[in-house]
This record gives C-alpha cells, structure tokens and sequence, in this order.
C-alpha cells in the first residue's frame, strides 16, 4: 500500500479558501502515486488560529467536507483529508474526515484530548468521546490527532478496535519537535503498528511549526521523515509487516492490565 503524506505549509496570507483549492490540487497529482493519502490537523484554518476559529468554523459537510470529497474521488485515493473546526449542536470540534476513493465519509473522529490547558483549544472546543477505526482494503487504520500522541491508552484502545496503523495528523509546534519524533516511534513500537505522523510546515498565529512528518513503522524504524518546509513524504506499506512482527514478537500478548 503506498502512502503519501502531504505536509503543508499554512500560511496566514494564504486565503482559507485558496488553501483548499491548493491542497485539493496536491491530493489530485496524488493520483496513480498512492492509495492513500494523509493531510494534517486544521489546515485549512491553522491549528493555533484560535481567534479564527468561530469565522472558519463549518459543519461536518462544509466546504472543506465536498473539496476533499471530490480530490479523494479525483485521485482516486483513500483520504484522511486532516481535520477542520467543526461545528455542530452550538459547540465547536476539531473532526477529522476520512474519506474513501469514491469520495464517500467512511469516517470522522472528533479529537478527544484537547490542547492549551486552560487556554486555546481547550476551552474553545468540546471534546470527542469515540475512538474511531476505518478499514481499509488491507488495514485497518486508527485516528488520532496531534495532542492525542502523549496518550498512550488511547492507542491501546484503538489496537483493542483493531488497529494495524495509527493515522495522525498534527500541527505540532518546533519547540517540541524532539518529542514528536519520540512519542511517534513509541506509539509504533508499543503497539507493533505503522505511525503516519503528518504535521504542518510554516509559521502561523506566531507559532513555528515542526514539520518533520514520519512515518514509522512496527518495529519502530523510521521509513521517512519530512524537513521544516511544505513537502510530499512518500512511502510504501506492507500490511504483512503488522503481522509478522506482533506473531515474531508477542509482547502485546503479555498484557496483564
Ligand atoms: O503536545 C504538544 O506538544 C503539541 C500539541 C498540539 O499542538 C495540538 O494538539 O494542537
């Protein structure tokens, strides 16, 4: 299974709506490379953009929803097109989309640990209750998002579901690139499962970005790993790897707790 992980660059002088014209055309040249695409978290409005958020918030199918709808189907891709500020019930969320190569909604997690503390979106946000899991024709993947990475026992709750690969998109700041790296090759590790980590280039709302998407795979090597600035990461996925290495190294099998 090839993969492509489409790091990008949010900048705030690129108009909202430009951005999605721009990542649907990456996702589309996507098209015969891969089969499944992963963008990151709140690309189109930056996930630091907290005074943003109320204007670009929009509900599950918004604009964002029927742009990526139509590249997955363009490209013939399964698409975890990142996630967006949703809104819906007079609260606001930050939902992931996944999307099949028809262009069909086969999933949507609502990120449950929220980011700030006390501030950002903490307390702008309700949080998610469901761990999510999509199947894909040979894996079957698990959602989480950014912050979510520091929570161990959300990833054994998604391996319970399931999960062969943990698909996260991120908009994790440069400050804390070491652990990003860190905690992306723990969770494959721990859970003898492939990480798509894919995070945002470029400064916005004052916070630099990491970039430095990997991919990990389930003995925790590092397949790729993106630099600082916008960039395609691409790579190749043998489902057979999550089996061999669970049945050669049985350690999840020991659990007690
Ligand atoms: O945990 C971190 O260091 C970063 C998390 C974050 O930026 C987020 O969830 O938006």
């Amino acid at each position: 299974m090839r993969a492509s992980l489409i790091q990008i660059a949010v900048d705030p002088d690129e108009p909202v709506e430009d951005r999605r014209a721009r990542v649907a055309r990456l996702v589309r040249e996507e098209r015969g490379a891969a089969d499944l695409v992963v963008l990151p978290e709140l690309w189109p409005v930056g996930a630091f953009a907290y005074e943003s958020f109320a204007a670009e918030a929009e509900p599950l199918k918004g604009p964002t929803y029927g742009t990526m709808a139509a590249a997955a189907r363009d490209a013939g891709v399964w698409l975890h097109a990142g996630s967006i500020v949703e809104a819906a019930g007079g609260a606001l969320y930050n939902t992931s989309l996944v999307f099949s190569p028809d262009g069909e909604l086969v999933g949507s997690y609502r990120k449950i640990h929220r980011f700030g503390f006390d501030k950002g979106e903490a307390v702008l946000m309700a949080r998610g209750e469901d761990l999510v899991t999509v199947d894909l024709p040979q894996l079957t993947v698990g959602v989480a998002t950014c912050y979510d990475l520091r929570f161990p026992e959300l990833f054994r709750g998604l391996v319970d579901a399931g999960a062969q690969a943990f698909l996260l998109p991120a908009g994790w700041p440069a400050r804390r690139r070491g652990h990003w790296t860190l905690l992306a090759q723990a969770r494959a590790v721990e859970n003898q499962a492939y990480v798509l980590a894919c995070g945002t280039a470029g400064t916005h709302a004052g916070v630099e970005q990491a970039g430095h998407s990997i991919v990990v795979d389930p003995w925790g090597e590092v397949l790729a790993e993106a630099g600082p600035d916008e960039e395609i990461l691409r790579v190749v996925l043998d489902p057979e790897k999550v089996t061999a290495t669970r049945e050669q190294f049985p350690a999840l099998k020991d659990r007690v707790l």
